[in-house]
């Protein structure tokens, strides 16, 4: 019996190979962060196809793999790499040439290079080790100005759209959109299966992004708690709202019909009021609360004006006292910004949300344009399409560039060349530092976008990250607001601050005294480090909707 199990394993493992794809390297694995099934089948595969793995670093090592540049200095250490004459490459390379048959180029996959020819520099090997660890696990996502930065005090007054017209933005007029950009828009939407930048794309260790779908069985509750979300942001009680907030994605996991609040008392987020409500719905099919604003003018008319992209709870109260009540009535506002006249004029294109096969082909669109403008891009659309909704409100595209420089002044390149395409149609905020420095180095982009074809406006936020912040970029701009505020307030239980430009050590506020930040970030290169850092249990990007 044993001996026939033995011979059929070995009628599944081929013989070893000492002429195979990987003949004449000598390897050493560093273990860090790898699963241990995964690193068994890797050491199968190189021995059966001609490599010999060594157990220490010796002398005989050609090539050193590792997930990341973090795990590889934690095991082999900076001293005995600066002497290492051989290859440092990522665990994808070997990932990678299995699948094709072939050894693939190591060029992508280089950890850190033969000090002959390049300085051995952690900055740029960081830079490989994230999109790395992204090939591997998932890649990618980011922020809003308001929320994601509202340790900063101009963006915790108003975290609606209106502080995003702030003294660092300016808002532009609307891009003068070229007739004939479509046809070259479809072609690029044709073409834009060839994966350009699987650095930045998401959940490449599956191959498919995994869908938030929860039951949603109470949508009688969290319907009710939706509205209120935006009364209460429209009227500035982002307290209030926010506690709405929470609750919803807890409700729609539940997998039975709410009869009773004795049977959600128990869950997270849902306090003695939120109970309350839920017991009122649950028995009379409505709220009251909510029914009272409904009938409240003043309510209704600033939470209606507050839905205008641009306009936030202060503005929306001015217009309200201005004596406005309709939309229309805003049109003959002349205090209006450009953006918000923008907001104003597509305020139902906006609140359409995309599904979720247009975002995915958009964003086909965006890398492959990015790629043309600057070769090796990283474009990853995040916010709600990373966590795998199937719908999005906007699209957040956060971008970066392995190189840690080429960045700069790519984004105006790349509006540019989006608007000859008739993609980009209408700008809101641009607001360029990557060359100045200023502002963290990041540039941003908000405007109006097309789906190729369409007419209909879409919401679209363009952030370019510096390769060195990518990772808090990343991670604040794929959100959900829930775990940016929950990771927030853990960095700073530990002394830190954390935004989407970095996690600052920073000293405590005290008294009236606001605490005090470190100008420079940590350096953590990959959204697993940031988790890792702060001792928050890793999530992948669809298990981040909390
Ligand atoms: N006030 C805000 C706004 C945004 N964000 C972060 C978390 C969000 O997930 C991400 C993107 O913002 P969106 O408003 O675009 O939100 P989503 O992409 O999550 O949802 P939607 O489908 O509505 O766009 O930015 C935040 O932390 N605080
Ligand atoms: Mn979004």
């Amino acid at each position: 019996m044993a001996q026939k199990a033995t011979s059929a394993k070995k009628k599944e493992d081929p013989p070893r190979d000492p002429d195979g794809m990987f003949s004449g390297m000598v390897v050493f694995l560093v273990v860090s962060g790898v699963q241990a099934r995964r690193l068994q089948i890797w050491k199968k595969k190189l021995e059966q196809k001609g490599a010999v793995i060594e157990e220490s670093l010796s002398k005989r090592v050609t090539h050193i793999f590792a997930m990341n540049w973090g795990a590889l200095q934690k095991q082999v250490g900076d001293r005995r790499l600066a002497h290492f004459k051989g290859e440092v490459l990522l665990y994808q390379w070997l990932e990678d040439s299995l699948s094709s048959g072939e050894k693939v180029s190591g060029d992508q996959y280089i950890l850190r290079k033969d000090p002959g020819g390049v300085k051995i520099s952690h900055e740029s090997s960081q830079e490989h080790s994230e999109h790395a660890n992204e090939n591997y696990s998932s890649s990618n996502e980011i922020p809003d100005y308001k929320k994601i930065r509202s340790s900063s005090p101009e963006d915790s007054k108003d975290s609606s759209a209106e502080s995003r017209d702030t003294a660092r933005n300016y808002a532009v007029n609307e891009a003068s959109a070229s007739p004939k950009g479509n046809d070259k828009l479809c072609h690029a939407l044709c073409t834009s299966n060839a994966s350009l930048n699987t650095a930045g794309s998401p959940d490449k260790s599956t191959g498919v992004v995994q869908p938030y779908n929860p039951p949603d069985m109470n949508r009688n509750v969290t319907e009710i708690f939706k509205k209120l979300i935006d009364i209460y942001r429209a009227l500035g009680d982002e307290r209030r709202s926010f506690s709405y907030y929470k609750a919803i994605p807890v409700i729609e996991k539940l997998n039975f019909k709410i009869e009773s609040a004795e049977q959600v008392k128990h869950l997270p987020a849902i306090g003695k009021s939120l109970q309350d409500h839920i017991q009122e719905i649950v028995t009379t099919g409505k709220l009251s609360k909510l029914e009272h604003f409904e009938k409240d003018e003043k309510v209704c008319t600033i939470s209606l004006f507050g839905e205008v992209w641009g306009i936030g709870p202060t503005t929306a109260l001015k217009l309200y006292d201005k004596g406005h009540r309709t939309l229309e009535d805003l049109q003959k506002e002349e205090s209006l910004t450009n953006a918000q006249k923008v907001g104003l004029k597509y305020y139902n294109d906006i609140k359409m949300r995309i599904p979720r096969h247009e975002v995915e082909e958009m964003e086909g669109l965006l890398k492959k344009v990015g790629e043309e403008v600057l070769p090796g891009v990283v474009v990853v659309c995040g916010g709600s399409y990373r966590r795998g909704k199937v719908s999005c409100g906007d699209m957040d595209i956060i971008i970066t560039h392995p190189d840690g420089r080429s960045h700069g002044g790519f984004l105006p390149k790349y509006v540019k060349r989006l608007k000859e395409m008739n993609f980009l149609r209408e700008d809101l905020v641009f607001s360029v530092h990557s060359e100045k420095g200023s502002d963290s180095g990041v540039d941003t982009y908000f405007g109006l976008c097309t789906y190729p074809g369409q007419e209909l406006r879409h919401r679209i936020d363009l952030k370019v990250y510096p390769r060195d912040i990518y990772a808090f970029g990343l991670l604040a701009w794929t959100g959900n607001d829930t775990l940016n505020r929950r990771l927030r307030l853990l960095a700073e239980s530990k002394g830190y601050q954390l935004d989407d430009t970095g996690l600052f050590p920073a000293t405590p506020a005290s008294g009236s005294k606001r605490g005090v930040r470190a100008t420079s970030s940590l350096h953590l290169s990959t959204e697993r480090e940031v988790f890792d850092f702060l001792g928050f249990l890793w999530l992948e990007p669809h298990e981040r909707n909390l």
